[in-house]
């Protein structure tokens, strides 16, 4: 269909002035009706000439038939008055003219194509208005914001509900803004009441039914398929392509929705929900681009990856580059202790497979480095020191503070060595800390100080000890923060990594980063600086979004497998593990394990570049008690949020842009700013509430009732 066919045209400033009864015009029973009665009216004025008595009336009769006729032939605005009156004048005159059949059949004509007349009118009036204001929405769709100029019609004349095709000129100087395509037809299809597409072309737009557009399209069934389940979800998504690799297998999917979904689609759980609804209908694993800008997004199948990859043995060449998973992109992930940042964070909840990926990774140091476990939670980590170098983990409050500070000391004494000059950097075995759920240590920990362990540091220190907070907790920044220098690293296990226990400035120190489940856009943030780890990842034990480096985008990957080291393991289990050195509880009398490395093999290895010399030490400053020469900055956690919040309901058609509210979060209510409350384009009972939280700056959407009410934070 293109922009030049025969069409009435109509300015936009004549649209704002559409007469209505122009729509008579078009209407073919009024003008079969009009013609009709025309006929009539003459026959019937022949007749009263060759009839004297009658002539008056019966003439009177034909005028007003000629009348109504010619009313609604030629319409133009008076057309429907004129209809009004002749209906009368027909009537009348027939009745006194004694023509009282033929009377009241014109009568009936004449009210039939009145009602007729009148519904048609009412029609094209509102047609007329939709296009009036089409004309003032497509305006400003284009940069420089003029007023159309043109609006054409092509099917003006034909009883098309929504009036369309509609073509829009524009001058061609004007360039449409064709982002908002999507927005604008949203806009237009709502109004229509029928789904459009806008196809731009230079100097005009075409409004088509979407229908019409759609239907010479071969709709095959994976675009059905898909465009069910999206319109289920989303209604007006549609699918734009479907990408098809040379197989024929799908690839890639492209589809958008109306703007005025924009509300729903905003809140990252609703999109998690579309794209595992569309991973369920496609049937592989796939990733998600929203484009949320231009109301539009892209989904791309996934490569493979396997659900249990054996862990493989270490690589002897790389000693300190410790391999822990496959990536889907193809690459391996691994956490290389001589990085800057070299310590290690892992979120993941029960079940995801945190035990299996500390196997995999203690398994993969080398022999010579001592590993300390702590683990607050008793069995966690129950086994783990069967492997080499792995001290037992450390449970009870007591020995989880002598742990981390033998380590901290460990860390301090090889300072004092790498200062005075007894060793350089390279000749250092590494140290590792291991703390299994971090956020139960710090607790235990804080909850222990506050009770038992003042008195004890009193007993032992002869000062009072002070503050809410362990003071083990200082001696583990300490070390996340310096560690490095002294070949000392952290692996830190938690469920969550939020701030209310780990500041930003410490998760700021971990280089490595993985998560073993999808986290909530807040987390997302905190662990990955990005909300890319939202959704997307398969819930299997083992996969993993991992950041191999500081700043790098987290990837899929699934880690290595690694079977703790019991009695009774399969063939299998038996060959990892002995493939890693591991002695087995149930290895054959007389059996001897090797590890790979052998320590004189290590002292061929090329030394490390960036040995720490006294010069590059870190920041010295004089008087640090114990510890003369080296500085340790304050790492500050935050406060513990100690304040008590009070919050009334309030309705949430009366909140105002600012309003603090409680908001609920993975971590219990949190403060929110309101940034807006809009009523729900589609539903006028809802509203969309925006707001903002106060910790975490998270974006946020609350579909409300309403008559439903918010809490509101007391001042
Ligand atoms: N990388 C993996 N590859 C294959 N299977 C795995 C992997 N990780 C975990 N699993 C499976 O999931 C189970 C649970 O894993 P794991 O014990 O590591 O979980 P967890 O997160 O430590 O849970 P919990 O905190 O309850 O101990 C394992 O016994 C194993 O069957």
């Amino acid at each position: 269909m293109s922009t030049t066919q025969t069409a009435s045209t109509i300015t936009s400033r004549e649209l704002r002035h559409l007469p209505v009864p122009d729509a008579w015009a078009g209407i073919r029973p009024a003008l079969v009706a009009g013609w009709g009665a025309l006929v009539l009216a003459v026959v019937v004025a022949g007749l009263a000439f060759t009839r004297d008595e009658l002539a008056v009336e019966i003439a009177a009769v034909a005028l007003g038939l000629w009348a109504l006729s010619l009313g609604s032939w030629l319409g133009r605005g008076r057309g429907f008055a004129l209809f009004a009156s002749c209906t009368v004048l027909c009537a009348g005159g027939g009745w006194l003219a004694g023509w009282k059949v033929a009377a009241v059949a014109l009568a009936v004509v004449a009210v039939v194509v009145s009602i007729l007349g009148a519904r048609e009118l009412a029609r094209r009036a509102n047609i007329a208005r939709r296009l009036v204001w089409l004309g003032q929405a497509l305006g400003p769709a284009t940069s420089d914001q003029r007023t159309p100029d043109k609006l054409l019609t092509p099917k003006w004349r034909a009883a098309d509900v929504a009036a369309l095709p509609v073509a829009w000129r524009y001058p061609q100087s004007m360039t449409p803004d064709t982002k908002k395509t999507g927005e604008l037809e949203a806009l237009v299809s709502g109004r229509l009441g029928a789904p459009v597409t806008i196809t731009w072309s230079p100097g005009s737009a075409l409004i088509t039914s979407r229908a019409e557009v759609a239907a010479p399209v071969a709709q095959d069934d994976a675009t059905t398929r898909l465009g069910d389940v999206l319109g289920s979800m989303l209604p007006g998504a549609r699918v734009d392509k479907i990408d098809r690799g040379e197989s024929g297998r799908i690839e890639g999917v492209e589809f958008s929705w109306p703007a005025a979904r924009a509300n729903r689609i905003a809140a990252i759980p609703f999109r998690g929900r579309i794209a595992a609804a569309l991973q369920t209908a496609l049937g592989f694993t796939i990733t998600a681009t929203w484009d949320t800008a231009n109301d539009r997004a892209r989904i791309e199948r996934l490569a493979e990856l396997p659900s249990r990859i054996p862990r493989p043995p270490r690589n002897p060449t790389k000693p300190m580059v410790i391999e822990f998973a496959q990536l889907r992109g193809g690459g391996i992930a691994a956490w290389d202790m001589d990085e800057p940042l070299p310590h290690m964070l892992i979120v993941g909840g029960t079940g995801g497979g945190k035990s299996v990926l500390l196997m995999t990774i203690l398994t993969g140091l080398p022999d010579h480095v001592k590993v300390t476990p702590v683990d607050p939670k008793y069995v966690g980590l129950m086994g783990i020191d069967a492997v080499p170098g792995v001290l037992a983990p450390a449970s009870e409050p007591e020995e989880m503070i002598q742990a981390v500070e033998n380590v901290h000391a460990d860390m301090m004494a090889r300072y004092r060595d790498l200062r005075s000059g007894q060793v350089s950097r390279d000749q250092l075995d590494p140290v590792v800390l291991v703390i299994d759920e971090g956020q139960e240590f710090a607790e235990v920990l804080n909850e222990y100080w506050m009770t038992k362990g003042k008195a004890k540091y009193k007993e032992e220190n002869g000062v009072a000890g002070t503050g809410s907070e362990h003071p083990v907790m200082k001696s583990l920044r300490s070390i996340l923060r310096l560690g490095r220098e002294a070949r000392v690293h952290v692996i830190l296990a938690t469920q969550q990594a939020d701030a209310s226990w780990l500041s930003t400035s410490a998760r700021l120190q971990f280089s490595v980063r993985i998560a073993l489940r999808n986290l909530e856009p807040v987390a997302s943030e905190q662990v990955f600086n990005s909300r890319i780890a939202t959704s997307g990842l398969e819930s299997y034990p083992g996969r993993a979004w991992v950041s191999p480096s500081m700043g790098v985008q987290p990837e899929h990957a699934q880690v290595f497998w690694t079977p703790k080291v019991v009695a009774g393991l399969s063939p299998a289990d038996r060959a990892i593990l002995e493939g890693l050195g591991v002695p087995l509880p149930d290895a054959a009398p007389g059996a001897v394990t090797v590890r790979d490395i052998e320590p004189a093999e290590l002292e061929e290895l090329p030394a490390v570049d960036d040995a720490l010399t006294v010069d590059d030490a870190p920041v010295v400053s004089p008087g640090m008690g114990d510890m003369p020469g080296i500085t340790e900055p304050v790492l500050e956690l935050p406060a513990a949020p100690v304040r008590t919040l009070e919050a009334e309901e309030r309705p949430a058609t009366e909140l105002e842009n600012g309003a603090r509210i409680l908001v609920d979060s993975d971590e219990g209510p949190v403060v929110a700013v309101v940034e807006s409350v809009d009523p729900d384009d589609q539903d006028s009972e809802y509203l969309a509430l925006t707001y903002r939280t106060v910790p975490g700056d998270e974006l946020g959407v609350l579909g409300l009732r309403d008559d439903e009410t918010v809490p509101v934070v007391r001042p």
